[in-house]
């Protein structure tokens, strides 16, 4: 049970330090960071099945598509698996040269040995070194001091510099973990990394990864910045370290907590895809990423088919990717509701009206063609939508450009069935229901069987309509006079029935289907006791078109 006062179990982080002249607030993003995947590592170690050596192949590849320089690509002493594929790796090939392969162990000699092993062979690679240093962990996981948690660091980097002078072939580099940073005494956190940078002797030409974990996240975001920002300040030998990140997800503001550590000088992050990982996951490098690049800046990673990252990441993982999910998510592109339907269908038009290549999109911060995703889910119709959305379905789906009355006519239709079914109504759907408002296919009232046009009788500027219809399966002739087309067509129609009909408003435009080019022709009338009512005719001769609207019109009576 939820208790009445929290302040009895919980308490409030405390930064522990006074910050009240922290800087970051007032920086802003320029450049993008460098980014190391763990997807292979702690996004794995996270699984309920963690990934074999083809699923972890598989990963791979992807990464190297999306363009990662740096991935840490497992914990080859906990496991046979984790070993082979760091071996794969390395004899097959798979490793271009600008890539680096981290791999991470514990303070312990004998798993220490074993991931040299591992990584027998490799041009270059990142050997991580880690073990936590925040005083519950001290206390409860280790039951050390602090000098002792400082000997247990400084142990394990001796260690690695003894096996990395075994195997000079290949280029270390060296990355420490102050695990559970977050949580640790600032000051101490900074004492114990650099005891480390002494042991692997950092310098501004081989440098050294001070990686930060919120391996719990703890605080809120700006309070992780804090941190980062205190650390780099009291770093002795801020040149010779890179500073990477490392956020989780506890608190739902990873994301936030990686940007504002970027203003606060970090260097590098380390992440997931879409932000798989312990609990609620690792920080989500494919958002930061793209949150980057629709600020204009250049994320050095390439989602432009963020649907093929989904589906390996969802095959590997066997954990699917939310619909919602920032970019990614197979709703984030779609507006159901008619007023983001109307803002978007507008935006497009502009768009294409200006010309000048700039996103300025109501309710789509990305271009979904940049990450290979088509416009048709922009769109949906639901008993939320409105004429606007309607009417861009036809328009993307049949090419049929309804005029504005014509939109709010048809979408009471589609928002009578849209209620009736609590449906969402795709986009066939929606022609099914335009061919019945309208009268397009099956049994009409009224239906045209020929008329002549060519030839016409021109009395005192008159125009004559001769046409035969079919009215209620008998074929009737019927004739009339007018101005025009239209108007005669018309005039046959209220002649031989008593309609009463005057047309308002008409429209036509041509509608290209594949090579061959139709016409579509709209028109609004009014009926004796002031009705509105609406017909098409879509034929490939014009004139043809047009009296079939009217036809269309009489049968929505
Ligand atoms: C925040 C993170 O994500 S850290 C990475 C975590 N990832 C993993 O643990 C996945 C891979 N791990 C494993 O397969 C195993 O834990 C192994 C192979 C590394 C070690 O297995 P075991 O030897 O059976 O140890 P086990 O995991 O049960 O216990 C951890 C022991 O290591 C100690 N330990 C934990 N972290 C460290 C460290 N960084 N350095 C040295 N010792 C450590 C613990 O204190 C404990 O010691 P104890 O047995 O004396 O109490
Ligand atoms: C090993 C470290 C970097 C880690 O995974 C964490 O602290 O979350």
């Amino acid at each position: 049970m939820m208790l009445k006062n929290p302040a009895e179990k919980y308490r409030p982080f405390d930064l522990g330090v006074d910050m009240s002249d922290r800087t970051w607030p007032s920086k802003s993003i320029t450049v993008a960071p460098r980014w190391l995947s763990t997807d292979l590592r702690d996004g794995n170690q996270a699984l309920a099945d963690p990934m074999d050596v083809e699923k972890k192949m598989r990963f791979w590849n992807k990464l190297m598509e999306v363009g990662l320089k740096e991935v840490e690509v497992g914990f080859p002493s906990a496991s046979q698996i984790e070993f082979d594929f760091v071996r794969k790796l390395i004899e097959g090939g798979h490793i271009p040269d600008d890539v680096a392969v981290q791999v991470l162990v514990q303070s312990r000699e004998d798993l220490i040995a074993r991931t040299f092993e591992s990584l027998k062979g490799a041009k270059q690679a990142i050997v991580h070194l880690y073990n936590a240093t925040s005083p519950l962990f001290r206390r409860v996981v280790f039951g050390l001091e602090k000098a002792d948690v400082i000997a247990l660091a400084v142990k394990g980097a001796t260690a690695i510099m003894a096996e990395a002078a075994k195997q000079p072939e290949t280029k270390w580099m060296f990355e420490y973990s102050p695990e559970t940073f977050s949580a640790t005494e600032l000051d101490f956190a900074v004492e114990v990394c650099e005891r480390v940078m002494d042991v692997f002797q950092a310098t501004p030409e081989n440098p050294v990864i001070l990686n930060l974990p919120a391996t719990v996240e703890v605080s809120m975001p700006n309070l992780y910045a804090d941190q980062i920002e205190y650390f780099c300040r009291k770093l002795s030998r801020r040149d010779s370290a890179i500073i990477s990140i490392h956020p989780h997800n506890d608190r739902g503001t990873g994301i936030a907590a990686a940007e504002m550590s970027l203003l606060a000088g970090a260097d590098r992050i380390e992440g997931c895809l879409f932000g798989n990982g312990e609990r609620t996951g690792n920080v989500d490098l494919v958002t930061l990423a793209l949150n980057l690049y629709t600020q204009g800046i250049t994320p050095n990673l390439d989602f432009s088919d963020i649907r093929s990252v989904v589906r390996t990441v969802e095959y590997c993982n066997a954990i699917p990717v939310h619909p919602r999910h920032p970019y990614a998510g197979e709703l984030v592109f779609t507006a159901f509701s008619g007023s983001h339907q109307d803002a978007i269908r507008k935006g497009f038009a502009a768009h294409e009206q200006r010309n000048d290549g700039l996103w300025e999109m109501p309710y789509l911060p990305i271009d979904p063609a940049d990450l290979g995703e088509s416009y048709e889910a922009v769109i949906r119709v639901n008993s939320q939508s409105g004429k606007g959305g309607i009417a861009w379905i036809l328009e993307h789906d049949k090419g049929l450009k309804l005029p504005r009355r014509f939109q709010v006519d048809f979408s009471r239709k589609v928002q009578e069935i849209a209620d009736a079914t609590g449906k969402e109504m795709h986009a066939e759907d929606i022609w099914h229901a335009f061919e019945g408002a309208y009268h397009l296919n099956g049994e009409q009232k009224y239906e045209l069987l020929e008329y002549a046009d060519s030839g016409i009788l021109r009395t005192g500027g008159e125009r004559l309509f001769a046409g035969r219809i079919r009215h209620d399966g008998v074929e009737v002739p019927v004739n009339g006079r007018g101005n025009g087309l239209i108007s005669s067509a018309v005039n046959a129609l209220n002649d031989s029935y008593g309609l009463g009909l005057e047309v308002v408003d008409f429209h036509e435009h041509a509608l290209y289907k594949g090579t061959d080019a139709m016409a579509v022709a709209y028109v609004e009338c009014k009926t004796p006791d002031d009705r509105k009512v609406f017909g098409v005719g879509i034929d490939s001769d014009t004139a043809t078109a047009s009296v079939k609207a009217i036809l269309s019109a009489a049968n929505a009576l």
